[in-house]
C-alpha cells in the first residue's frame, strides 16, 4: 500500500457563493463567508473557496478583475484571513496577471494556517469547449495555461493535498501523480455549469475518488441569479470509495465534512490497486504510448 499523509482527521468546508460585476462586494462576499464557516461546530481546519470567486467568469471580463500574485489585494487578503483564523485556505481561483508578460492564467493559491502561500496552481487544461445548443466557452481567448501538477504539503495539519482547477478533472493524470507523492485528498475549485454539470460533475468527482482511493474536495460558485455563466453549484466531498459524503444545491450554501486518515488507509488495504500498478507498461504513456491496435 502506497503510504498517504493525512492527519488522522480533518474537518473542512468548502464555501459556495456567487460573485458578480463588483470587485470590492465579492472580497466582502468571501471575508462573510469564511466568518460564517468558522462560527461552524467542529470548527473547520480547512476552507476551499470557489473558481472565480472575485471575478465573473467570462474570458472577456478575466484581465478586468487579475491581480498579481502575491501582491495583488485578493492575495492578500486571504493571507491575512488565514492568519487571523488559523486556518488553511485553499483558496478558489482568481484571475492572475503575470507580470513578466502580460499574460493571465486561471490560478489557485493556498494558504497555511499562518498565512504563508504553501502552493500556487495555474489551471493547465483550459476550459475550451463547443457543444451545438449547448455552451461555447473558450477560456484560451485569454488566459494562457499552467505547465505543471500541483501537490503540497500543509504542514500545520499533516497532510499533502494535490490540485486541479475545473476542468483538469477530467484529466486523471493530475490526480494519479498527486497520490503517488502521498496525497490522499484532491481539490478542485471548479464551475460548472447547467449543461456539462448535470451530465459529468458528480461522475467526474467520483471517478477521481476511486481511480486512486482519495478524498475530492469539489467547490463550486452558486448559481447567479443575476445571469452571466450558470454554474452548477453542488460542491461535495466524495470519499475514497466514491460514496458522496455531503452534496449542495445550487444556491449559496456552505458544506461541512470530517475526512478521516482511516478510510484511505484501509480503502487502499482492501483493494490495493495503489501496489498493483504496472509501470512497466504504461510509466512513460505520455512521451512514447506503447499500444498495439489489437
Ligand atoms: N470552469 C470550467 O473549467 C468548466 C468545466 C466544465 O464545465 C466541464 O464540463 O468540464
Amino acid at each position: 500500500m502506497s503510504a498517504v499523509t493525512l492527519s488522522k482527521s480533518l474537518q473542512v468546508a468548502l464555501l459556495q457563493f456567487h460573485a458578480g460585476a463588483d470587485k470590492s462586494a465579492n472580497l466582502q462576499k468571501v471575508t462573510e463567508f469564511i466568518k460564517k464557516a468558522l462560527n461552524h461546530t467542529p470548527k473547520p481546519q480547512l476552507l476551499v473557496l470557489p473558481e472565480c470567486f472575485q471575478s465573473p467568469y467570462a474570458v472577456d471580463q478575466f484581465k478586468n478583475y487579475a491581480e498579481k500574485i502575491p501582491d495583488g489585494e485578493t492575495t492578500q487578503l486571504l493571507s491575512k484571513l488565514a492568519k487571523e483564523n488559523n486556518v488553511s485556505i485553499i483558496g478558489g481561483s482568481i484571475p492572475e496577471l503575470d507580470e513578466t508578460d502580460g499574460s493571465l492564467y486561471n490560478t489557485s493559491v493556498v494558504f497555511d494556517p499562518n498565512g504563508e502561500i504553501v502552493a500556487k496552481h495555474r489551471k493547465v487544461h483550459l476550459f475550451d469547449i463547443s457543444i451545438p445548443g449547448g455552451i461555447t466557452f473558450k477560456e484560451s481567448d485569454s488566459l494562457k495555461p499552467g505547465n505543471k501538477a500541483t501537490v503540497f504539503e500543509i504542514p500545520q495539519i499533516d497532510t499533502i493535498f494535490g490540485l486541479g482547477i475545473c476542468y483538469d478533472i477530467r484529466f486523471p493524470e493530475l490526480a494519479t501523480i498527486a497520490s503517488r507523492r502521498g496525497a490522499g485528498i484532491m481539490a478542485y475549485p471548479g464551475a460548472f455549469n447547467t449543461v456539462t454539470g448535470p451530465k459529468f460533475w458528480t461522475k467526474f468527482s467520483v471517478a477521481r475518488a476511486i481511480d486512486n482511493q482519495n478524498y475530492v474536495l469539489m467547490c463550486s460558485p452558486a448559481r447567479n441569479p443575476n445571469g452571466g455563466y450558470q454554474s452548477y453549484g453542488h460542491s461535495m466531498v466524495v470519499d475514497p470509495n466514491g460514496n458522496i459524503l455531503v452534496e449542495l444545491g445550487h444556491e449559496e450554501d456552505i458544506a461541512y465534512a470530517e475526512l478521516k486518515k482511516d478510510e484511505i488507509v484501509e480503502a487502499r488495504k482492501n483493494i490495493p490497486i495503489s501496489i498493483q500498478r504496472r509501470f512497466d507498461i504504461y510509466d512513460d504513456v505520455s512521451k512514447n504510448p506503447k499500444v498495439s491496435a489489437l
